[in-house]
């Protein structure tokens, strides 16, 4: 049996293409592109109708958490991978913020073995930086790497101390890994919890300065320098920090930048009514920021757009602000979101915008997929950019119901996600059982 998709607007920025087009799916795998090849397919075998609609290769997430192990109350591999198969995801990399933390070969083989049996898209581990996310020792890189870690982070916390930063870094060009940086000088941020300025002095809350995410960045960039290491930071959110990833690029340093879709469509003054599915680290900054986001984006300084899918259970996010944890549960919304910021803005072109969701991820973290070539695993995701929808949890597959989206109204959606040639989301609904 085959799978044809028809008459869509094939888009696949790895190989320069864009046209309309048919596709051939067998034995998992693409195997074959022309128009009309449709026209072939027999009663047995499956044709998705597309036109109008753009085939694309299936997004993938380089930054989320998805709590499995010892946070299953907020989300599991189960319910994260479907909020990922919902949101056109066909590939995500989780986070080893975990409990315990993953931090050796047993955490990554837990991650897999797990992933294979309840997971309904592609789980890539990454690995902790420091034993139990300590910042005092180094995890065990090497053999992390080598059972299937695809980059290295603490993330959720910094690792304050440079030496074992500079160490991690050089560990990770050994192992031939990527270390992800999540940036913010713990003195600085202190208690805050929102972005430090107007809104947080209206609101009487504790603020985060801007500059707490500029100095780590910098100084992450020059040890990467230092040390000749790749590395990778992780929700970018200030225009400090543009500024100096931009800078590095110039001078040649191997650093790449990515951009949450809540830092894009939102501000701190979104913090206004107190709803806790605002608080997110880094915290929702000033419109300057927002707009250095999108011009670093269009400028080719910020390659590539992540998640940073954060769920947390209604009752942690029902507390008061100050107490509730960080986090936004953005896998369901995210291309939406981005279409509206980037698209409808003009600030990318939709070939552009797809590379940064699917060829530039992939090619960060060596990951196969991100491209819809003849004999590539056929991880594809169809959009239709006319679909109109408000953002309800109405078949809301993430247990994470923290998304400060509820009630808006958004263009472009994913309807289709086909992992390894099987169908997993059809008009925007999971096909599987729990
Ligand atoms: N982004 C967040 O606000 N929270 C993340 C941690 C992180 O990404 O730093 C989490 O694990 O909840
Ligand atoms: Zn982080
Ligand atoms: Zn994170």
């Amino acid at each position: 049996m085959a799978l044809y998709i028809k008459k869509g607007r094939v888009i696949d920025p790895a190989n320069d293409v864009d046209r309309i087009s048919d596709l051939k799916i067998e034995n998992g795998q693409i195997v074959g592109h022309a128009l009309a090849l449709a026209e072939e397919a027999t009663k047995d075998d499956v044709v998705i109708d597309a036109e109008g609609k753009l085939v694309i290769p299936g997004l993938i997430d380089l930054h989320c958490h998805l709590r499995e192990p010892g946070g299953e109350a907020k989300e599991t591999i189960a319910t994260g991978t479907r909020a990922a198969a919902r949101g056109g995801f066909t590939a995500v990399a989780a986070m080893a913020n975990t409990t315990p933390v993953c931090d050796s070969q047993s955490g990554v083989e837990f991650l897999l073995k797990r992933s294979k049996e309840t997971g309904l898209v592609r789980v890539y581990p990454i690995g902790a930086i420091t034993k139990g996310l300590q910042g005092q020792e180094l995890a065990e890189m090497a053999d992390m790497a080598s059972c299937g870690a695809i980059a290295f982070s603490d993330d959720g916390k910094t690792v304050a101390r440079s030496d074992i930063m500079r160490r991690a870094l050089q560990y990770s060009q050994m192992c031939e890994r990527l270390i992800i940086c999540h940036c913010e000088d713990d003195d600085l941020v202190h208690e805050g919890v929102m972005n430090e300025g107007y809104w947080s002095t209206l609101l009487g809350l504790k603020g985060i300065p801007t500059v707490a995410e500029d100095i780590i960045v910098a100084r992450d960039i020059m040890l990467a320098e230092a040390t000749g290491a790749s590395i990778h930071i992780a929700h970018v959110s200030t225009a400090g920090a543009v500024e100096i990833i931009k800078q590095a690029r110039a001078r040649g340093v191997d650093v790449t930048g990515e951009v949450c879709p809540h830092h894009l469509a939102l501000t701190d003054a979104a913090v206004e009514g107190f709803n806790s599915a605002t608080k997110v680290n880094p915290p929702l900054r000033t419109e300057k920021d927002r707009q250095a986001l999108k011009k670093g984006l269009r400028d080719g300084t910020l390659t590539i757009l992540a998640t940073d899918h954060a769920p947390h259970t209604t009752e942690e996010k029902a507390r008061e602000y100050a107490y509730t944890p960080f986090g936004i549960s953005g896998l369901e919304t995210a291309w939406p979101i981005y279409w509206r910021e980037l698209i409808e803005d003009k600030v990318l072109t939709v070939n552009e915008m797809v590379a940064a969701l699917t060829v530039h991820p992939a090619a960060r973290c060596n990951l196969p997929g991100g491209t819809l070539a003849v004999g590539a695993p056929a991880d594809i995701t169809i959009i239709d950019p006319q679909r109109e929808e408000t953002v309800t949890l109405d078949g809301w597959a993430s247990q994470g119901k923290n998304t400060p989206f509820l009630g808006w109204k958004l263009r472009s959606w994913p309807i289709y996600t086909l992992v390894g040639g099987r169908i997993v989301m059809k008009n925007r609904e999971i096909v599987d059982e729990l």
